[in-house]
């Protein structure tokens, strides 16, 4: 019924308004230009209007109708498809990987590397990679018993198996140096080693660069609860996030994908806060101060990985900061590339202890840049003063 009623009368004032103000003798041309104008600035707005209207008129939140909006967007999107469904395939392979059974987590490093290398280089065989682990480890007689181990576990996700060499290459091939120019992944295949240790938080985080911006990311959690309110039940999500597409989570178990929004919060009083469980990956001491100075009472969720910047992303807490413990500590680009674009799609904000974006053109560090901030746009100007106050005490 809405199509009926708006459609033709909009379309017809449209057409008549192309016809009447585009005056080009070339015929082709001005069929050119008409098809341009008609596909940037009428679809778009059109569809905008159409959904926001039907919303409406059933009577959808305001979030639930940005929610359609978006997948409606994405879905009319085909910007990065393929290299959106070779990263999930990429990463939910090496996820699968190391479900099963206990792996000792350098086994499990070196083959989630390998994994990932050979999906990217077998789809894309131009990209590089910057990857956090090289073969040296795995290199010699030293390093055979290791390197028959993690071989053994590559192989149980491949197509067809690999043999030694080839499981070295692989792994070396995430050696790139990273840049401002052209495409490149960067891989990091267990951030948060700590807590895989541990049997908590860990995650396999991959993303696509061009020219020193993240256009894609996809962050596998294989221990992170499918619904925050319900830790005791499905485990294992996948995050993605297409810059300018929005962010989605799904299950490791299911194709759905639902979309992801920060959590609105007015005030920072009301907020809730995640950090690095390891005391010396983010300085605790001077969390609990900013936290007193911004009024917050609820106790920090401490969580390894970039699962972090997930959890901020789909509204389980509102603020994710990473404050400096050792001077001259350069974070990994591997180690917020992906994070950080699911916060910025899913509505959040990020920026570093001085309000700085992520620079992720410099090389494999963010050598510009020290720590991390994250809070929904409303609070992020009095989070980062707050950690301004703290720092420079
Ligand atoms: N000194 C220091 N300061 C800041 N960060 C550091 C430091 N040392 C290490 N790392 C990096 O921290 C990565 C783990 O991220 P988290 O701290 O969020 O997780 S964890 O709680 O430590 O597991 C961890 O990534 P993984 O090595 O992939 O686990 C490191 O890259
Ligand atoms: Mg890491």
């Amino acid at each position: 019924m809405p199509t009926f009623v708006s459609k033709g009368p909009m379309i017809t004032t449209w057409y008549r308004f192309l016809e009447r103000f585009i005056k080009i003798k070339n015929k082709n041309v001005a069929l050119l230009s008409k098809v341009t104008l008609d596909q940037t600035l009428f679809a778009p707005s059109f569809i905008a209007i159409f959904f926001t209207a039907q919303g409406m008129m059933e009577r959808k939140s305001r979030n639930q109708i940005l929610e359609q909006l978006e997948s409606v967007a994405y879905t009319l999107s085909s910007a990065y498809a393929t290299e959106r469904a070779v990263a999930i395939n990429a990463v939910l392979k090496a996820c699968m990987q190391l479900i099963p059974c206990k792996i000792p987590s350098l086994v499990a490093d070196f083959s989630a590397q390998a994994v990932v290398n050979l999906i990217l280089h077998k789809n894309f065989p131009d990209d590089p990679i910057v990857g956090e682990e090289d073969s040296g480890d795995l290199r010699g007689e030293s390093g055979k018993p290791l390197r028959l181990r993690v071989l053994e576990l590559t192989n149980t996700v491949l197509d067809s198996p690999i043999d030694e060499e080839e499981l070295l290459q692989a792994i070396d091939r995430g050696s790139y140096g990273g840049g401002s120019k052209g495409r490149m992944w960067t891989l990091d295949p267990i951030d948060g080693t700590k807590g895989f240790l541990r049997g908590e938080q860990y995650a396999i985080c991959l993303a696509l660069i061009i020219d020193g911006i993240v256009q894609l990311g996809v962050v596998g959690c294989p221990n992170l609860p499918v619904d925050h309110e319900q830790p005791d039940g499905e485990k294992g999500c996948l995050f993605i996030a297409v810059k300018n597409q929005g962010a989605f989570q799904r299950s490791l178990s299911s194709t759905d994908e639902k979309p992801v929004r920060f959590a609105d919060v007015s005030s920072p009083e009301s907020a809730s806060f995640c950090e690095s469980t390891e005391a010396a990956h983010s300085n605790h001491d001077n969390a609990t101060k900013i936290a007193a100075l911004l009024g917050i009472t609820k106790p920090p969720v401490r969580m390894d990985s970039q699962c972090k910047y997930c959890s901020v992303s789909r509204g389980d807490a509102n603020i994710y900061l990473r404050l400096p413990v050792q001077e001259g500590y350069e974070e990994k680009i591997w180690d917020h590339a992906s994070g950080s674009l699911l916060v910025e799609e899913a509505g959040g904000k990020v920026s570093d202890l001085y309000g700085k974006a992520l620079d992720f053109s410099l090389g494999r560090t963010l050598k510009s840049n020290v720590g991390v901030i994250v809070a929904h746009p409303n609070i992020h100007a009095k989070v980062l003063e707050a950690v301004q106050t703290v720092c420079n005490e």
